[in-house]
């Protein structure tokens, strides 16, 4: 698409080449034992302490963990709406805390930013909104005119550009927000809670939008987000904060797959399904006569692979229900759980070759109801 490769930073076209992008250095961030201290009236509050960081250049990069655990605070301090109160920011290699006026200003072009709320001006048009930047930096007029339509192209708004704010939707007003903040022509885009403020459908279809614009110009995206399926949907790696602290940090697959923070396990709850009530009540600890079933978990963290063939292969005559079955595929990795209920003397030892964990729940008299 012509309008998205003029609109390209680095002169870059199309898709990154995997190998391009191992040498690729435009849109990385380095934290150094950063630490933010709040001081008010009230007191001091340590939002965040000792992170060490590295954002590489073209990743979808998400920042998850409870309300109050900093999250905010370290994405603001990528582009210096926050100050660091000790350690080291590195934008590209550059320390940013030396930074002049002048300086900040170009920072501020190279880091884009879109918010929750959208943060667009009412009395000003589609057009006026995304051309702010521009007017701002001193960008000619005609330049402006063509790098505004390349936008709104991008994000799909061609046509809509002089519409005012109150007539959009909230999924057109956040891609007003995302033209915006690529018209200066970003290496880095943080986005602070994107599509929290979005209906589901409107949610994927920007992160559908994210994802294209991160492909296609190579741009390092930095997301906040309590929704824990918007990083399963679009993040290649993820960091967890607990109370201004690094928990953990990894590949999604791996975090996802096998939390090793209590913190990442209790974020990730809302996406576990329980074992369905009608068995749950009817739970023992242990087997009561021979037709007894067992429900077992089969886990899945990444590495085996739920073969189903293979599973009936070993249970062999003897019953095998599913129960519950929630496999998801990130990055290429099956994550998630199976529970089956078999009969007690079922070999477990061979399955739990099949899989990365095995458990026993408990027994039932019957998983037929
Ligand atoms: N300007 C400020 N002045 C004083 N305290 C602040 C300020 N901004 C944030 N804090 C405090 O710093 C801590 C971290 O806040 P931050 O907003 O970074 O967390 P968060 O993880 O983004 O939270 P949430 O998910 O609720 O938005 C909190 O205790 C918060 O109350």
């Amino acid at each position: 698409m012509a309008g998205a490769s003029a609109i390209l930073p680095r002169g870059a076209v199309g898709a990154i080449p995997a190998a391009a992008e191992a040498v690729r250095t435009a849109g990385t961030v380095r934290l150094e034992g950063l630490g933010k201290t709040y001081r008010s009236a009230a007191g001091e509050v340590q939002a965040l302490q000792g992170i060490d960081l590295d954002i590489r250049a073209g990743e979808i990069f998400g920042i998850i963990g409870r309300s109050g655990a900093g999250k905010s605070s370290l994405l603001r301090v990528i582009n210096r709406l926050e100050q660091p109160t000790s350690g080291r920011v590195l934008v590209d290699g550059q320390d940013i805390a030396g930074i002049n006026e002048a300086g900040l200003v170009a920072l501020r072009r190279r880091v884009g930013m879109i918010f929750q709320h959208f943060n667009l001006l009412s009395a000003k048009t589609v057009r006026e909104n995304v051309a702010l930047p521009l007017r701002v930096a001193g960008v000619p007029t005609a330049e402006i005119a063509q790098r505004v339509d390349q936008a709104l192209e991008l994000v799909g708004l061609t046509g809509k550009g002089g519409t005012y704010p109150s007539r959009l939707s909230g999924g057109q007003k956040q891609r007003v927000g995302i033209a915006r903040a690529l018209v200066s022509r970003p290496e880095i885009l943080l986005c602070d809670e994107a599509t929290s403020a979005l209906d589901p459908e409107t949610t994927g279809a920007i992160l559908r939008l994210l994802k294209d614009i991160n492909r296609r110009l190579g741009l390092t995206v930095v997301l906040i987000t309590h929704e824990m399926s918007v990083i399963r949907e679009i993040c290649d790696r993820v960091v967890v904060l607990e109370r201004g602290e690094l928990a953990e940090q990894g590949p999604v697959w791996q975090v996802f797959g096998a939390p090793r923070h209590a913190a990442t396990r209790a974020l990730l709850q809302p996406l576990q399904h329980s074992l369905p009530e009608d068995l749950a009540d009817r739970l023992r600890d242990n087997p009561r006569d021979p037709q007894d079933q067992m429900l077992v978990e089969l886990g899945f963290a990444g590495k085996a692979v739920p073969d189903l063939a293979r599973l009936a292969a070993i249970v062999g005559p003897g019953p095998l229900r599913l129960v519950l079955s929630q496999i998801d595929r990130i990055q290429g990795h099956a994550i998630g759980q199976l529970v089956l209920a078999l009969a007690p003397s079922a070999p477990l030892e061979q399955l739990a070759g099949l899989a990365d964990s095995t458990r026993i729940i408990g027994y039932v008299d019957s998983a037929d109801g």
